[in-house]
């Protein structure tokens, strides 16, 4: 049995008001190189929606079922919530922590895949916040393939094939879209070359949304495709994006409708608001193409009683064979500890 005080809800901020919006996209891109231009274009999408994103309000409620769900389950952990480019900055989170006593944490990250984003930046957050402190954070393995996690999907995916059948779709005509956040191909390949081409994060999304696919609609032809590409134009990202490849199947004549499902993200933030619900929704509309968006994990029971199952899976110390998970490529390994601003005990995972 691994001892843990409490959970580490771990996410990554959004502004709360107009005057949020530089600030929360400095701390975002500190010495990153992201263009002034982009930046501008980012701070637009936040402004349309009165420099508010909803992640920060998602993860209030996140907070909230995972309370209740610990409750309802007789496990007496309390639940902290802090992020990487926003207030509560883990920094603080952690000092709080540590005040209430509570200093072995398990950290919950709002990441389902293998990526620097997602695992290796969170990684040097925990160092940073727990530098000067006597608290440990663990963090849950990646989970795209967790039962928690994909579910919501195929629910999602299944509901929007039928509701365009009962409009006159044909399946075969229906092409699913599992969309997730473009990234260098670098980075990509940093996340785990021994999977190929695009690493371990391309080779989980494929399998994830295989899955997902003979689930939901296995008479639906589908793709992987990626948005929201930032950066210096000049370094590749992966590709095809949302809107290239929607344009395409119109071109093509084979397709009706789109179904577009936001498989690399677990709340409808920024990015899927804009990016998807504006954008990648006006592209298929300029087309002709009927459309619908998938909803994201968010509070779906699903999902936070897979988020409690993966705390009690570190709690126990499961077996990896006895670790559920729905794709050949899983149970992801667990990461190494972080302990007052050192990595105490190394995993291979870790250098991803
Ligand atoms: C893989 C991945 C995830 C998924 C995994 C995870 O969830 O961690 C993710 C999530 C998110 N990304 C978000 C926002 C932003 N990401 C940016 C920039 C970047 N993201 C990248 C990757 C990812 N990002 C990369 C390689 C960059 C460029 C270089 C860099 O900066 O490392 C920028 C800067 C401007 C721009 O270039 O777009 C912003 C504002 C929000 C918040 C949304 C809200 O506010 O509701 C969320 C959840
Ligand atoms: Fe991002």
């Amino acid at each position: 049995m691994a001892h843990y005080d409490a959970i580490l809800l771990s996410s990554f901020g959004g502004p709360e008001g107009q005057d949020d919006v530089i600030p929360f996209l400095r701390n975002v891109t500190a010495g990153r190189g992201i263009p002034d231009e982009r930046l501008e274009e980012v701070a637009h999408h936040y402004r349309h929606f009165g420099g508010v994103s909803p992640i920060n309000e998602q993860n209030r409620q996140l907070k909230a079922a995972l309370e209740a769900e610990l409750a309802k389950r007789g496990i007496d952990l309390p639940v902290y919530w802090g992020n990487r480019n926003w207030a509560p900055y883990f920094g603080d989170v952690v000092r709080e922590a540590e005040q209430n006593g509570h200093t072995e944490l398990l950290g919950l990250v709002t990441s389902a895949y293998t990526s620097y984003s997602g695992v290796g930046q969170y990684r040097e957050d925990f160092e940073k916040a727990t530098a000067g402190t006597s608290v440990a954070i663990d963090r849950v393995r990646e989970y795209f393939d967790h039962p928690g996690f994909v579910t919501p999907f195929v629910e999602g995916v299944t509901d929007a094939s039928a509701s365009l059948r009962a409009e006159g779709v044909a399946p075969e005509r229906t092409h699913i879209l599992y969309v997730t956040h473009s990234i260098p191909n670098t980075a990509a390949q940093a996340s785990g070359p021994e999977f190929g081409e695009g690493g371990a994060y391309v080779a989980q999304h494929l399998a994830v949304a295989s899955v997902i696919n003979e689930t939901a609609a296995p008479a639906s032809p589908w793709s992987l495709v990626y948005q929201s590409r930032s950066g210096d134009p000049r370094t590749p990202w992966l590709e095809p994006d949302i809107n290239d490849v929607i344009a395409d199947l119109a071109a093509g004549g084979l397709t009706d409708a789109v179904v577009i499902v936001p498989f690399g993200f677990v709340s409808d933030h920024m990015e899927v608001m804009w990016d998807l619900d504006n954008e990648a929704v006006e592209t298929a509309g300029e087309h002709g193409i009927k459309v619908r968006r998938v909803p994201t994990p968010g509070v779906h029971p699903a999902y936070v009683s897979g988020l409690v199952d993966l705390v009690l899976e570190r709690v126990n110390d499961v077996p990896a064979d006895e670790r559920p998970h729905l794709t050949a490529l899983g149970p992801w390994p667990d990461h190494a500890r972080v302990r007052a601003g050192e990595v105490v005990a190394s995993a291979e995972a870790d250098a991803r």
